[in-house]
């Protein structure tokens, strides 16, 4: 049965550290559940307490409404998958995908039903005689998946399982993370600093920074409203621009940035000089490889700075009269753009967002 986790005001401290920072989570049954963030943000020190390897200063964990403060790792429902792994390098494949179950006393038919069971999800049939230090990198991590799924756990957590192997891998172990997650039900709780794999496997996500979180939800929100500049640049939302003023123009508010009028799309938001700051979502800007308009209204007219040739789009980085610059994605047939020439960029419906300079 998959298991819903409450977090509630939990912080642990090493010495003056705050590895995690009174952080309150709810986390549903069944749901694929992402903590990303950058390293020393507090994303496995949080993992840690929730599969109970480690114990907070202050604050409650429990699972499906019971407080796990004096249940130790080992009688909690869940499984971990940790980066480099921990396979048992003197035991087959076989060996260490039953070695729990035979902790638990399953022998017998139904130890082999189970092992061949969880090898079948992995796709890792017929190598359960093999030698774990001749398997490949991406067979490795399917056996330490086997290894936890065999236990039929109601959580699953996954700590950057994918780190040390190559990018085909990673698209593979991926895709398989997502199928896992379906055929089982378990809740899955993974925690990464890539955030492609994040945003391609996450129900929901949270952004983590000094042992907080910055922001949660689905992953198509973070890019339809950032919480702040923090978020927003680590999303890669980095046409973040400071407004001169704001104003009120027939129902719209319009940022002004270096004289420029830039329409918000939304209008709800405050719109302080010093706290908020303008992002403009580079797939929303579109421009003509000319430099030309595109579009009637809504155009910005801004410098070319640098155009760099990505394969299938060019990337053009344009500045504002004010020194401010943006990127925007030109396409890749004709000449170049050139460097010091006037570009017209043109906003699309939603290219231009509020959001807040400061952090939580
Ligand atoms: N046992 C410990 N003793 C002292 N400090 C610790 C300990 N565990 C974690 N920390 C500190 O707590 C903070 C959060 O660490 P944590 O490992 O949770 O970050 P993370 O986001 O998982 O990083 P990474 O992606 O690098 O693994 C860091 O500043 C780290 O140095």
């Amino acid at each position: 049965m998959a298991i819903s986790i409450s977090i509630d005001g939990v912080t642990r401290s090493h010495g003056p550290v705050k590895a995690v920072d009174d952080l309150s989570l709810e986390i549903k049954a069944g749901e694929f559940f992402t903590l990303l963030g950058s390293s020393g943000s507090g994303k496995s020190s949080l993992l840690k307490l929730i599969g109970g390897f480690d114990r907070p200063n202050r604050g409650r964990i429990m699972f499906d409404g019971k407080d796990m403060a004096d249940v130790p790792a080992n009688r909690r429902p869940v499984n971990t998958v940790f980066q480099g792994l921990g396979l048992f390098p003197h035991m087959s494949v076989e060996g260490n995908v039953a070695y729990g179950l035979k902790l638990r006393g399953v022998s017998g038919k139904t130890l082999v039903a189970k092992v061949e069971e969880a090898l079948d999800l992995v796709e890792l049939s017929g190598f359960g005689g093999r030698d774990v230090n001749l398997l490949s990198g991406g067979q490795r991590q399917r056996v330490a998946l086997a290894r936890a799924l065999v236990m039929e756990p109601g959580l699953l957590l996954l700590d950057e399982p994918l780190t040390g192997l190559d990018e085909r891998l990673r698209q593979q172990m991926r895709k398989e993370f997502g199928r896992l997650h379906k055929r089982t039900g378990a809740t899955f709780i993974l925690v990464t600093h890539n955030q492609d794999e994040a945003l391609s496997l996450s129900d929901r996500m949270a952004i983590m920074h000094h042992g907080r979180i910055e922001q949660l939800g689905r992953p198509d929100a973070f890019f339809d409203a950032p919480a702040n500049a923090f978020v927003a640049r680590f999303i890669g939302m980095d046409n973040l621009l400071q407004a001169e003023r704001f104003e009120e123009r027939a129902g719209k508010t319009i940022a002004v940035v270096a004289g420029q009028a830039i329409p918000l799309d939304c209008a709800s938001k405050s719109t302080n000089v010093g706290a908020s700051l303008v992002v403009l979502r580079s797939d929303r800007l579109t421009m003509a490889n000319d430099g030309s308009s595109i579009a009637v209204t809504d155009n910005l007219t801004l410098q070319v700075v640098e155009t760099t040739f990505r394969g299938l789009y060019r990337d053009v980085t344009l500045a504002f009269g004010d020194g401010q610059t943006v990127t925007a994605v030109c396409d890749v047939d004709g000449p170049p753009l050139l460097v010091g020439q006037e570009a017209r960029v043109s906003l699309q419906p939603g290219a231009a967002l509020l959001t807040s300079a400061a952090m939580k």
